[in-house]
């Protein structure tokens, strides 16, 4: 049975590509012969497809109907255009359905997961005690929301009410461990990371066996674990891998879109070339799947129009082409492209060339625009992206503010501390950040103790309650340095473009409520214009 459908899935990949080559013979040059000769492959095809694939059966339906119409013309060139992208939009479903329908690989389900609950909830595994009263208050510092518990029905009920970003179990490995039991189940919904005061390379070997995802120390410190959730596959659970898909045919582009986010990879559509540029910088993807063959522009001068930007140079575009002559596929090689997957796209070789590209140009994108210490956006990237961003918001009549954030006697902390400490506090401020604004906000260090903060769409008053929780949280958190601990506070000034009418305006602006806010005492919020 399972060979029968295996050869019946092979036959519909070879008709696909078949179906392909010719019909695009077909729609560069009309042809009587050729259009027969296709009539029968999609005749053909039909017949190895089955009731459960209905969207293809009528796709082929309709492009068999379509073939016949003209066979049965007199005149041999079917006269209006539209008609070829009529054969063009079917062809391409035709055969980019038989190659993708059935041949779709298993759902990953993390995707799903995550829209239950938010990045931002974790369960916490961990026997009552001061260390882990101490961990979870220090978490909802960060923004996030904990529910404790050490009672393997309590966890199985809480995982079947919502699921987390993670579960943080603490373990001494013992065998009769109730977390052990519930490992599977917490693997297949989300992460899972030990906790543990052993680590020997057997306690290591069996969280590896229970598929856990990260083995941390204990106690459990706030931060170690935040970035053990940013990191890797981690990461890409709170902040999946972005992808652009830029095609003019709507249908296609979802099919593309639909295999990719059973990948975990968030997908935005883009069918109008004109709307890319603006499209890349609201979505920053990390990576742009291009239709080469596109009516109002094609992807290589769209491609073109890309990298004259300075900012988006470095974006991976890889082309989705019926393209296979390799002269072509090289020239346009030259230009700028990453690569070429050839239409139709068996929906592996989608999922693995995309994810692989993405994640290498994000890591590598990560080194060059963000500051090394703190993985903030550094000051050139930070003021170009600002730039941007006010000619957008006064383009569509949108508020913006600038933060300018600057800790407080920072010096006193490295010359009573010493400097590493000191590092520790900028690295713990910009973790603060990240998870407390949006991911559309732009944050970075600007200089030394110095962070500036982009909010786009934000009226000034609402970002200085925004920041008025942000200072008041960041005093709560402990700064530890050689088992000694402190509280570090910082002083924030804003403008917006309420009052700045260009980015020079707005950064005077916001870097004069700074120095009020620092000669008025510190550890305060102030907004231009100045009140009092
Ligand atoms: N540890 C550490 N310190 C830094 C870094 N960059 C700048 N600093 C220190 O930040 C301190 C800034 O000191 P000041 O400009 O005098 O300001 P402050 O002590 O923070 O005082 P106010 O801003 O007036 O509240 C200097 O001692 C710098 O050496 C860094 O990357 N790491």
């Amino acid at each position: 049975m399972k060979q029968a459908s295996n050869a019946h899935s092979s036959a519909r990949e070879h008709a696909a590509r078949e179906i392909d080559r010719i019909g695009h013979m077909l729609v560069t040059r009309w042809d009587r012969s050729l259009a027969a000769h296709l009539l029968s492959l999609v005749s053909h095809l039909e017949r190895h497809v089955d009731e459960q694939h209905a969207s293809l059966l009528t796709e082929c339906l309709t492009l068999r109907e379509l073939l016949q119409h003209w066979l049965l013309q007199n005149d041999s060139v079917p006269s209006e255009p539209e008609r070829y992208d009529e054969l063009r939009h079917h062809l391409g479903m035709v055969s980019q359905l038989a190659m993708m329908e059935d041949r779709q690989l298993p759902p990953d389900e993390r995707h799903g997961d995550l829209a239950q609950a938010g990045p931002h909830m974790i369960y916490l595994w961990m026997p009552d005690s001061e260390d882990a009263a101490n961990l979870a208050e220090q978490l909802s510092c960060f923004g996030f929301a904990v529910r404790s518990m050490y009672q393997a029905s309590k966890l199985a009920q809480a995982l079947s009410e919502a699921t987390p970003a993670a579960v943080v179990a603490y373990t001494d490995f013992s065998p009769s461990d109730p977390i052990f039991t519930l490992a599977a189940t917490i693997g297949s919904l989300c992460p899972l990371l030990f906790c543990s005061p052993r680590h020997d390379f057997d306690a290591r070997l069996q969280a590896v066996r229970a598929g856990a995802s990260g083995f941390l120390g204990w106690p459990l410190l706030a931060h170690e674990l935040i970035d053990s959730l940013n990191f890797g596959d981690l990461g890409e659970r709170r902040d999946p891998l972005r992808v652009m898909i830029v095609e003019d045919m709507a249908s296609l582009a979802g099919l593309y879109a639909s295999v990719l986010y059973r990948h975990g990879v968030d997908t935005l559509q883009v069918t109008e070339p004109a709307r890319v540029l603006d499209s890349i910088v609201q979505f920053r993807p990390d990576l742009i799947l291009m239709d080469m063959y596109m009516p109002d522009c094609n992807g290589v001068e769209l491609a073109q129009i890309i990298r004259q930007q300075r900012l988006l140079d470095g974006i991976p575009i890889l082309f989705l082409s019926v393209e296979k002559r390799q002269s072509i596929q090289l020239d346009t090689l030259t230009l700028g492209i990453d690569g070429f997957l050839t239409k139709p796209v068996a929906p592996e070789e989608l999922v693995v060339t995309v994810i692989n590209r993405a994640r290498r140009y994000r890591k590598l994108r990560s080194y060059i625009i963000n500051d090394s210490l703190t993985g903030l956006l550094n000051h050139s990237h930070l003021y170009a992206q600002l730039e941007y961003e006010v000619l957008r918001a006064k383009r569509d009549q949108r508020s913006l503010s600038l933060v300018m954030l600057d800790l407080d006697h920072f010096k006193t902390i490295n010359d009573t501390y010493g400097h590493p400490a000191g590092d520790e506090v900028l690295v713990n401020l910009a973790r603060f950040l990240k998870e407390r604004l949006r991911r559309s906000d732009l944050i970075s260090r600007y200089g030394g103790e110095e962070f500036a903060i982009v909010l786009p769409g934000t009226r000034q008053e609402d970002t200085v309650r925004i920041m008025e929780s942000l200072r008041q949280s960041f005093v709560q958190i402990e700064q530890l340095s050689n088992q000694r601990t402190f509280r570090q506070t910082f002083s924030v000034g804003i403008s917006s473009l309420a009052t700045a009418s260009n980015t020079t305006e707005l950064v005077q602006q916001a870097d004069d409520m700074l120095y009020r806010a620092k000669h008025k005492g510190r550890n305060r919020v102030e907004a231009y214009p100045a009140t009092t």
